[in-house]
């Protein structure tokens, strides 16, 4: 099974850049997309991320043989109910969400006669919007896909085949899973960076501006993560609440542990413990998963 006719809901950047990667990497493909701000469908058109921008969302679906929701995890179940009258019994469903069983629930209830099967690409910048998709973005990233228990095995293969071609490295994971390791993966650490660039600016009126001005190293790679995307970020919190706050649990008991060690004066404990992350961090270049994505990619498009 290989699609010919692809919707993308959500022009954003994981729509946008699907629609760039598949025009690059599935040039007989045509997508067809839907985004709710009517600007975004503006400048959707402009940079060609599919294309035929539609005004809406049954328009987007109704030829597709797959459709794609790019929007975010708490908009999901709505994106699904615009597009349900509209769309064929044939069509294959499946969404970009960083979060993977509230998604489940929420296309499965909105399109009960349809193949529903979610996916995660976990690629990403802290960039939104139509500006910000580039069609390298999925090369050598992991995109796990999380198939219900009852999931055609042809339908999974040929949805796992479609992001092989986007050049990704297909996983399947079931979704209770996928939510617990990417709590700890990617949740909790766009947790902390939001947090202690908080901290910092809490901290502006005491020092007179010096925490921002000499943050050229760790602190600004936290600013980065601390750009994200508000709506995303709010609902990757909310949809995935309980993985979260258990990892949360653990990363406190942990933190809690470093703080008494610099208190007592324990340079053994602090001096192993850097060195088994320094392990890790060179474990994860050896392998490859540096990050090697351009950087026009990162930098040049997007809000
Ligand atoms: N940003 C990342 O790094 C990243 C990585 C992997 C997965 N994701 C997931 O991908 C999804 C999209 O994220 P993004 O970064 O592309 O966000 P984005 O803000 O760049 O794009 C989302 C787009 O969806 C549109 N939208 C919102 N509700 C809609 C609706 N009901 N119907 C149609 N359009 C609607 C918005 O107008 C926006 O243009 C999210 O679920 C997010 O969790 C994001
Ligand atoms: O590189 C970044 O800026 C990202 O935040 C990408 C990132 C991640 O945490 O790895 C963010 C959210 C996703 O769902 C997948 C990827």
């Amino acid at each position: 099974m290989v699609f010919e006719r692809i919707a993308i809901i959500g022009l954003g950047l994981l729509g946008g850049s699907i629609g760039l990667a598949v025009a690059e990497h599935l040039p007989g493909a045509v997508t067809t997309g839907f985004d709710a701000d009517p600007a975004a469908r503006v400048r959707a058109a402009q940079r060609g991320l599919v294309s035929q921008v539609c005004d809406s969302a049954a328009d987007a679906v109704r030829d597709a043989q797959l459709v794609i929701l790019c929007v975010p995890v708490g908009a999901m179940g709505a994106a699904a109910e615009a597009l349900a009258p509209a769309l064929p019994a044939s069509a294959l469903v499946s969404d970009v969400g960083s979060s993977k069983q509230s998604v489940a629930t929420a296309l499965a209830a909105a399109l009960p006669n349809n193949a529903v099967i979610p996916a995660h690409p976990v690629a990403g910048t802290e960039r939104s919007g139509p500006d910000a998709g580039f069609a390298s973005l999925f090369q050598q990233r992991w995109c796990i896909i999380t198939p219900p228990q009852d999931a055609d095995p042809a339908k999974v293969a040929a949805l796992s085949a479609f992001w092989e071609a986007l050049g990704s490295r297909v996983e399947i994971m079931d979704p209770r899973h996928h939510d617990m390791v990417l709590a700890v993966t990617s949740h909790l650490p766009h947790l902390i960076a939001y947090t202690i660039v908080g901290t910092a600016d809490d901290l502006e009126g005491v020092t007179q501006s010096e925490v921002i001005k000499y943050s050229a190293g760790g602190f600004r790679d936290f600013t980065r993560i601390a750009a994200s995307d508000p709506t995303m970020w709010r609902d990757v919190f909310l949809a995935n609440k309980e993985a979260v706050l258990d990892m949360l649990q653990r990363f406190t008991e942990d933190l809690t542990a470093l703080q008494r060690a610099i208190r007592v004066g324990d340079g053994a404990q602090l001096f192993e413990h850097f060195s088994r992350t320094r392990d890790i961090r060179r474990s994860i270049i050896e392998e490859g998963q540096d990050d090697a994505r351009p950087d026009f990619g990162r930098s040049d498009h997007g809000s």
